[in-house]
């Protein structure tokens, strides 16, 4: 069956934050591949990239996903480069992939609000998120069936728009 949603989308649009309140809102369950990542390693995302580099973390990802993807049937969120893998994005093939967009004033920021990102942790985390942001968008863009943008716009009414578009495909396809 797979997840009812998969959120995609860069650090700070909103993916974990909308995915929970989704999940709730659908009265399903939500997973975040990042938080199987902390759990199966024991530790957090920035001890893996900082002990065993982003290969090493980016390997694991691809097998969280894999797993949540077989596994789950609620809402799921995704790391902000797990579809940087090839084989991942062959697997999303067919899910409802929702991306959500961000653009880099408003992404910077948010992402800049939250927990410890160590992609961003550099010396101009602006740049590195523009350039973040130039190589992945046609990525998102090429495994998504729906894009939302989510600048100004509030949480609540993100989750409504995400509701809105799922339910739309769902008519479309049937
Ligand atoms: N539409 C929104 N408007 C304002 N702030 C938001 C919005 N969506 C998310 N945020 C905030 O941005 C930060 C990052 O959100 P998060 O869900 O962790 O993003 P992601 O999982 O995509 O990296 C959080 O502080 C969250 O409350
Ligand atoms: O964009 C990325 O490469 C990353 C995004 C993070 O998740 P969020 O997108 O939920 O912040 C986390 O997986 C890791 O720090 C790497
Ligand atoms: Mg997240």
């Amino acid at each position: 069956m797979g997840p009812r949603a998969v959120v995609i989308g860069p650090p700070g649009a909103g993916k974990t934050t909308i995915g929970r309140l989704l999940a709730q809102r659908l009265d399903i369950a939500f997973r975040d591949t990042d938080d199987d990542i902390v759990q199966t390693a024991g530790r957090p995302i920035a001890d893996i990239f900082a002990n065993d580099g982003e290969p090493a973390f980016r390997a694991m990802e691809e097998d969280a996903v894999a797993v949540a993807l077989r596994e789950h049937d609620g809402v799921l969120a995704l790391g902000g480069g797990s579809v940087l893998s090839e084989r991942t994005r062959e697997r999303l093939a067919g899910h409802p992939v929702v991306f959500l967009s961000v653009g880099l004033a408003e992404g910077a920021r948010r992402a800049g609000l939250s927990t410890a990102r160590p992609l961003l942790a550099g010396v101009n985390p602006r740049a590195t998120f523009k350039a973040l942001l130039d190589a992945r968008l046609p990525i998102y863009r090429s495994v998504a069936a729906v894009e939302i943008v989510t600048d100004h716009v509030a949480i609540t009414e993100v989750v409504e728009q995400v509701v809105a578009a799922l339910s739309a495909r769902s008519t479309a396809s049937s």
